[in-house]
């Protein structure tokens, strides 16, 4: 309530210390692997700051993400550079900055990468695989199957044709093998398949061409709970399934086990966030009673585009009914603009009152938006009971100035 009122709403709320609590749940999970927080999820200079300072590397898929990490000073051995559609600058500035890893997407990109490599000099790659194997919580997410549009299909010898391609560039060193299955998963198993299928890959490399390739990463999608009945997939759970996976598949297939990496974004900084609204006006219909916040779609559009569920809270003071059920809307100009459908609050809200969203931590920032020209909220992050602004918000005189006029 005091950010609230301080700082204003609606603003994101971020827990220092749950973040670097979450970074340390995978590193103690998985001890020999590489954790490679994902930016997308999340990114901003202190941010990138805790990842460093937690060890972890970082995943970033675009210019933007890695110019933040530069500007503090991330360590470039530590970064993986992603993308299905890399711009050919992307690619100039992942290798001038000297990123550890970029992970190929098509065959087209070979070639190009290959040409910016300074002479005398490689870069490490992988390559993106189609498992073929669905997973995550909607259509819009899952990345793993034939027909979407990331990485190299196993099916049509595009894998194949890219592996003996790496393997003839001098430019290049092919480090290992990568796949992503999708967002929000919220069982092991996938996983447990995924290593399956990417092991026999790393073998076909190895019988076709003699090289043991070291490296396979995994990717992110650790699902969380954005319901009190949901329960998330833990990094120990995820590690059960995926190391007992990958020793067997390798065992069988006589490999050495190649150093893993996993790539969590939702899952460390997602349940560290929430973020606060003011109620504006509380009104009845004959259908059901909205409650309207001064935020909406612009903040947090994963109920539009997904479907995605949340749970609310009034904050600040008692209340004095007990609930019912209400809609939660924002204040654009959409009927879609709901941020949470159904959900208990107390009776007597009213203008003024303040309500959080947990679980906001993962892809509302990153997915902000500037609709109907409404600045984005601050990043406030909490730690030691004190709160500091590490995103300021986004006032109408920056919307102006982006805006030359005729
Ligand atoms: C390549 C890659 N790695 C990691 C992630 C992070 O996923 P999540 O935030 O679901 O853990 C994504 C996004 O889904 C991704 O595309
Ligand atoms: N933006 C999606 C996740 C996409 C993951 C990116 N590869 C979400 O909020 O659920």
């Amino acid at each position: 309530m005091r950010i609230a009122e301080r700082h204003g709403t609606p603003a994101y709320v971020v827990d220092e210390a749950d973040v670097r609590e979450r970074c340390r749940a995978f590193r103690a999970a998985l001890p020999d692997a590489t954790i490679l927080y994902a930016a997308k999820a999340f990114l901003c200079r202190a941010m990138a700051t805790w990842i460093r300072q937690e060890g972890l590397g970082l995943d970033v898929c675009s210019g933007g993400e890695l110019a933040i990490a530069r500007s503090v000073g991330f360590p470039a051995g530590r970064i993986v550079f992603h993308g299905n559609a890399k711009t050919p600058h992307e690619l100039l500035e992942a290798v001038r900055y000297g990123v550890g890893r970029i992970v190929v997407d098509n065959l087209a990109e070979i070639v190009r990468l290959a040409a910016l490599v300074p002479p005398g000099s490689r870069q490490k790659i992988l390559l993106r695989v189609v498992p073929d194997i669905e997973a995550g919580a909607c259509a819009a997410v899952r990345t793993g199957g034939e027909g979407q549009k990331f990485g190299l299909s196993i099916a049509t010898g595009d894998l194949a044709a890219a592996v003996d391609r790496v393997l003839r560039r001098p430019e290049l060193e092919l480090a290992g093998l990568h796949c992503h299955l999708g967002s929000q998963i919220g069982a092991a198993e996938p996983y447990g398949r995924a290593v399956r299928v990417m092991v026999e890959q790393l073998a076909r490399v190895r019988d076709t061409h003699g090289v043991v390739l070291p490296e396979l990463d995994l990717g992110g999608g650790q699902g969380i709970a954005y319901l009190p009945a949901e329960h998330g997939l833990t990094p120990a759970e995820y590690a059960a399934t995926v190391l007992k996976a990958l020793e067997e598949s390798c065992a069988e297939l006589g490999l050495p086990v190649p150093r893993l990496s996993v790539e969590p974004g939702r899952s460390i900084s997602g349940p560290a966030g929430l973020t606060l609204y003011r109620v504006i006006a509380v009104k009845r219909t004959l259908m059901r009673t909205y409650v309207a916040v001064d935020g909406g779609m612009s903040d947090n559009p994963r109920p539009s585009l997904y479907g995605a569920r949340y749970t609310a809270r009034l904050i600040g003071r008692a209340a004095t009914a007990p609930d019912r059920e209400v809609t939660l809307v924002g204040h654009h100009c959409e009927a879609g603009d709901v941020l949470a459908e159904n959900v208990p609050l107390p009776a007597d809200l009213r203008a003024g009152d303040v309500v959080a969203i947990p679980a906001t931590g993962a892809y509302h920032y990153s997915m902000a938006s500037t609709y109907n020209l409404t600045g984005r909220p601050p990043v406030i992050a909490v730690v030691d009971g004190a709160a500091r602004v590490v995103v300021r918000r986004e006032e109408i005189d920056d919307l102006l100035r982006r805006d030359v006029g005729l």
